[in-house]
């Protein structure tokens, strides 16, 4: 007698999917998150995050504005692979300014999860209201 058929693995539904990258994504950042946060207080001469935490907030903070107005040229003159490149850059810097200020991707993720399925337009209408009174 030959071995019972057995049933192929149910596929994963969209909704699935879409939380497995999701998942993903975040890993990547969580992961750069913590190489980031392992170099604090490292030598700088080994860690470029190290030297640019051991120069202080402000330099990192100009290393970010730096970085993303470099993002937005590249946006504004539709160059697409350097928009890739330079987005790559400003989430490395934000990053770095995280790890300086003791900001979590969990913190960002929780207010992104909170702000999901609102419009940006009926927020902006509540908050008009909420000031008008
Ligand atoms: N994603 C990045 C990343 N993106 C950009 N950069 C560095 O950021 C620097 C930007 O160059 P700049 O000359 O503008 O910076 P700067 O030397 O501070 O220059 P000044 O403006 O001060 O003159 C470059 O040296 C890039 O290599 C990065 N350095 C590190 N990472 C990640 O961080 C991880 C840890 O890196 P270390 O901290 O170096 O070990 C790495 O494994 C990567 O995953």
């Amino acid at each position: 007698m030959g071995k019972p058929a057995t049933k192929p693995a149910p596929k994963p539904s969209k909704q699935q999917d879409d939380k497995k990258s999701d998942l993903q994504q975040e890993l990547v950042l969580q992961r750069l998150y913590d190489t980031v946060q392992s170099r604090r207080g490292t030598d700088p001469s080994l860690s470029h995050s190290a030297r640019l935490m051991a120069r202080g907030r402000n330099k990192i903070a100009q290393k970010f504005g730096e970085e993303a107005v470099e993002c937005l040229i590249e946006a504004v003159n539709g160059n697409r692979k350097e928009l890739i490149g330079e987005s790559a850059d400003v989430l490395y810097h934000l990053i770095v300014m995280w790890v300086d200020a003791g900001v979590s991707p969990e913190d960002v993720w929780t207010e992104l999860k909170r702000r999901e399925g609102t419009s940006g337009i009926a927020e902006k209408a509540a908050r008009l209201k909420e000031k008008l009174g």
